[in-house]
């Protein structure tokens, strides 16, 4: 058993250090030995927020000041930080990156969100990622995603087939459209038959509201965590034998026909 910790946070725009103070408290008051996740997972621009007028001015160098923060949590806590984005001053423009830490701090992978989300300005003001990130938890193939990555259920199936068991989503997935959050959620954990470990904001900005929501997918479709609409640090156990085991009950992969897929075009 894998135990995950799912850190639902209400982002402070534009105040990151507030927003890590939060998050220090939260681990503070959380922690008793017994309970240690194995990693703990955080919203998309859990950090700063969604003020991307101001991304120049907030992002860090390559993400760095994030990663730092999340490093020295990760040895004090001895767990994983996996997903959680924050911006990334980058040679290529700025970027929307979650940081992969693992418990000796170390920064072991990231993902620059591949697919813009056009509502918030992201192909405005940011660059966009161009591969997928794939890294090994605890033995396991695992991958991370941010947010309306979500809707692609092609990129996300491109990980199913690198034989990703675990895939980790964080968003800050706005109340107006919580229901296709937790429909698509729950299909991507059935159709690739693996387990969706998502981290949503909650919490308002202005006008904008978050419903949290975050949920833990097994793969079969049932949800073993529902973080509901609150702020805090949410716990569930997870076994990741059960990928194998419905990847046996119901063959899914070895039924593909690759070769009617092909699509002609873009
Ligand atoms: O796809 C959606 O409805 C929400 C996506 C989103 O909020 C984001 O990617 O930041």
């Amino acid at each position: 058993m894998l135990r995950v910790g799912i850190l639902q946070l209400d982002v402070q725009v534009g105040d990151r250090k507030a927003n890590f103070s939060r998050v220090n408290e939260l681990l503070s008051r959380a922690f008793v030995p017994s309970k240690l996740p194995t990693a703990i997972v955080l919203p998309e621009l859990w950090d700063t927020g969604y003020a991307l007028e101001k991304a120049q001015a907030l992002a860090s160098d390559e993400g760095n000041e994030t990663a730092t923060f999340l490093g020295d949590l990760a040895k004090k806590y001895n767990t994983w930080f996996i997903g959680g984005s924050t911006l990334a001053k980058t040679s290529a423009g700025i970027k929307n990156r979650a940081q992969v830490i693992d418990p000796r701090g170390e920064l072991i992978a990231y993902y620059d969100k591949v697919h813009r989300f056009p509502l918030m300005d992201e192909d405005k003001y940011l660059a966009p990622g161009d591969r997928d990130c794939i890294f090994n938890w605890e033995g396991f193939e695992s991958g991370c995603v941010i947010c309306y990555d979500l809707r692609f259920c092609e990129w996300i199936r491109c990980y199913a087939l690198k034989g990703v068991k675990a895939l980790f989503i964080s968003a800050e997935w706005p109340a107006a459209r919580a229901k296709h959050w937790d429909i698509l959620l729950k299909a991507r954990a059935i159709e690739n038959q693996m387990y969706v470990i998502s981290c949503n904001r909650c919490g308002a900005t202005g006008k904008d509201t978050f419903d949290g929501g975050s949920l833990v997918v097994d793969p079969g479709g049932e949800v073993l965590l529902d973080a509901g609409n609150l702020e805090g640090l949410w716990f569930v156990d997870i076994d990741i034998s059960k990928v194998d085991q419905a990847r046996s009950t119901v063959p899914v992969f070895k039924d593909r026909v690759p070769h009617l897929y092909k699509v002609l075009g873009p």
